[in-house]
């Protein structure tokens, strides 16, 4: 059976097929007075703590760069103290950079004036925190709605899309509760409902679930990677949790001191550390939980056409030196499975492809992570088929060659 599949790892590190929205460009930022002093310093090599020490300013961000996709999570991951809030706020200036450019839609947001920054925060920026900010003596409705109070929304119209934000996000019935009923997993989603009400392109999330048990932490994220699917927003997520940020990102930018040391997706940032650092950050990663279906499936080739008989798959065994062949339509969709004892006996005995034919083979879809991929795969006699929500066949995996290329990728970190 071995001889039929060889799975190998492959990057699914495609960028994402869309324009960018935000982009930020040589963006640096110093806490403290002699900002002159201190980015020279630091421009002459100086590190964050020699500059802090000599001049006593902060250097939080140092000559950074990046673009954001349209539609993509992005996320900012990195250690306490290297920058990530600090680049989130100033993405809506909720902290003024000292030197470099940020546009949102191509309008540069360093040169706006305070009513325009008003405007665009109020159409295109949602911002969730981690302590949930909501307005203790207001009720969940009001708390959702309080931006559009503010914007003029008339009531019917705000209490309408606050009702429907709140059922979206799992609070439907919850809005004449008060902040005090509600568990931390509840405020969040209050959080996330009141960013969403004014229906944002962009959501800034800065650690939004690190006050969350890690059980709750859980379910919020699975539900924002299922309401991201639903809305396909843009969003900048900042962690310094390294297993939300690879389970989240569609990119992840890794920052230290200040700067981003790599951007990519997570296998990429997981497969191909640029540097000791990143390599360092990830190294305790299990890639069982990270990689998925698509990324140590092969492609199945060759096929063989349902309309093909037994001559014609068994030809197709010989000729490859494989223990078995898929079946699929012309479309491309799963059929089964035939092996080659039971072709040889068809070809002998005059029996059908449909006489010969497996159907009970497992089947995982090809986002599928690979630990669950593991488990059904340890009892299954067959390859594993990847197949889409269509039915069309995109790869085979099989056991000891998942443990190889496991074994292969543990070697090269
Ligand atoms: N208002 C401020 N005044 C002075 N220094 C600041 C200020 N805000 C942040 N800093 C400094 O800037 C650097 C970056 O801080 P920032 O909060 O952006 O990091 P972070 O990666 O978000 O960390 P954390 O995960 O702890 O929030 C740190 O050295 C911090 O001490």
């Amino acid at each position: 059976m071995e001889g039929f599949v060889i799975v190998e790892i492959v990057c699914s590190g495609d960028p994402p097929e869309s324009e960018p929205i935000i982009r930020v460009h040589g963006l640096t930022k110093v806490f403290g007075h002699d900002l002159e002093k201190a980015l020279e310093l630091h421009r002459s090599g100086r590190s964050k703590k020699e500059v802090h020490e000599e001049t006593n300013a902060t250097i939080a961000l140092h000559n950074v760069s990046f673009e954001v996709m349209r539609g993509e999570t992005f996320v900012l991951m990195g250690l306490s103290g290297s920058g990530k809030s600090t680049l989130l706020r100033c993405i809506n200036r909720l902290i003024d950079p000292t030197e470099g450019e940020i546009e949102i839609d191509g309008e540069d947001i360093i040169g706006m004036d305070h009513e325009e920054l008003r405007l665009i925060r109020r159409r295109k920026l949602g911002m969730i925190f981690q302590n949930f900010a909501l307005l203790p003596q207001r009720n969940i409705l009001d708390n959702v709605t309080f931006g559009l109070e503010i914007m003029g929304v008339p009531k019917a119209e705000r209490n309408q899309r606050a009702e429907k934000v709140l059922e979206m996000v799992g609070l439907g019935g919850y809005g004449s509760s008060m902040p005090s009923e509600l568990s931390g997993g509840m405020k969040q989603r209050v959080g996330l409902a009141r960013a969403l009400t004014s229906d944002p392109d962009i959501l800034l999330m800065d650690e939004a679930f690190s006050a969350l048990d890690p059980l709750i932490r859980r379910d919020m994220q699975d539900e924002l990677l299922e309401l991201q699917e639903r809305l396909g927003k843009t969003i900048i997520f900042v962690t310094h949790d390294l297993d939300e940020a690879l389970k989240l990102g569609t990119r992840i930018a890794l920052m230290k001191d200040g700067s981003i040391v790599q951007i990519g997706t997570p296998e990429e940032i997981l497969t191909n550390p640029e540097n000791a650092y990143v390599e360092k950050f990830v190294a305790d990663v299990d890639l069982t939980r990270v990689l998925s279906a698509k990324d140590v499936m092969r492609r199945p080739e060759p096929v063989a056409q349902c309309t093909a008989g037994p001559r014609v798959a068994l030809h197709l065994m010989e000729e490859h030196d494989i223990p078995m062949i898929f079946v699929v339509t012309r479309h491309r969709n799963l059929r089964g499975l035939v092996t080659l004892e039971d072709t040889i006996g068809a070809v002998k005995t005059g029996k059908t492809m449909s006489d010969i034919l497996k159907t009970d083979i497992p089947i995982v879809a090809p986002d599928a992570p690979l630990s669950d991929i593991l488990s059904l795969i340890v009892d299954s006699q067959y390859p594993m088929a990847v197949v889409d929500e269509n039915g069309r066949l995109h790869g085979v995996i099989s056991r000891a060659s998942i443990l190889a290329a496991l074994a292969r990728k543990g070697g090269d970190s």
